[in-house]
């Protein structure tokens, strides 16, 4: 049984090189982004995520939505265990893949085949089946010879394909994935987004981060709406998607 657990989790970014000082104006912070906080040594931070806690289980899919610099980005990486904690914690049981970041987790100086080799084995594939889900990830990447080169000397959008092909070969426990990664070359989305059919049908849970709320009402059952790193909402998708598109949830906003 895969599940997610996210409890009271505080994500502070310290912003290094810039003083208290020099931040001249509160109130252009009211509505957007996390909140700007400074510790006794003048650091600022961001504070990304405030106190945030849900647990997911399988047959879970969540949409988290939000203005920019809610902190979606930042939930997804703390999920993927890119990012830790400042405060709380989270914990996830079953194999998880993480389409956040082009290129995340692959290693710029091994080659696509030796990538797609580890990380297919992180994911949980079966030695005895690793022959099958190469020539699997060599025919969706379409990338030629350049799968036998370091991943260094890919394009962003050879990178993209890679990191694609292997996170999606293997159906993972859980998968979160930011959809504003899947732009570009239309031939490789149009791919892409056939393949995240079969995906959203067959991972047990979804953490699904997108400003498409004709996505998120078709693929999730749950929504999260964060509003400068807290929780606005919690629960059904279209309650969820309605606060988030009149904006009532943003004190002080007329609707
Ligand atoms: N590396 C960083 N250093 C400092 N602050 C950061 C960093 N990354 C993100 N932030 C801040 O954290 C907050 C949340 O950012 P995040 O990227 O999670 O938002 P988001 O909801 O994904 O936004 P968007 O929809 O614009 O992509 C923002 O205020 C942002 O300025």
């Amino acid at each position: 049984m895969a599940s997610i657990d996210v409890n009271g989790l505080t994500i502070d970014y310290p912003v290094y090189g810039v003083s208290a000082r020099n931040i001249r104006s509160t109130v252009a912070n009211l509505f957007l982004g996390g909140t700007i906080l400074k510790n006794k040594s003048d650091t600022i931070f961001v504070e990304s995520l405030a106190n945030v806690s849900f647990s997911l289980k399988s047959g879970d899919r969540l949409g988290v939505i939000g203005e920019n610099g809610a902190g979606k980005t930042t939930l997804l990486r703390a999920i993927s265990g890119f990012l830790p904690p400042s405060r709380g914690s989270v914990t996830t049981k079953g194999s998880l893949a993480s389409l956040i970041n082009v290129g995340a987790g692959l290693d710029p100086d091994r080659t696509g085949r030796e990538n797609a080799v580890i990380m297919s084995l992180i994911l949980g594939a079966r030695k005895k089946d690793l022959d099958a889900i190469i020539v699997d990830i060599i025919a969706f990447a379409e990338l030629g010879a350049f799968f036998d080169m370091p991943v260094r000397a890919y394009s962003a959008g050879m990178i993209l394909r890679l990191s694609f092909a292997v996170s999606t070969v293997i159906d993972p426990n859980i998968l979160v994935l930011d959809e504003g990664i899947l732009a570009g070359d239309q031939h490789f989305i149009g791919k892409a987004r056939d393949r995240m059919d079969r995906i959203y049908r067959n991972t047990d849970i979804i953490v699904l981060s997108s400003h498409s709320m004709e996505l998120i009402d078709s693929v999730c059952n749950k929504v999260l709406l964060l509003n400068r790193g807290k929780v606005a909402f919690l629960g059904d998708v279209k309650t969820g998607i309605q606060l988030y598109n009149d904006r009532s949830y943003i004190s002080g906003h007329a609707a």
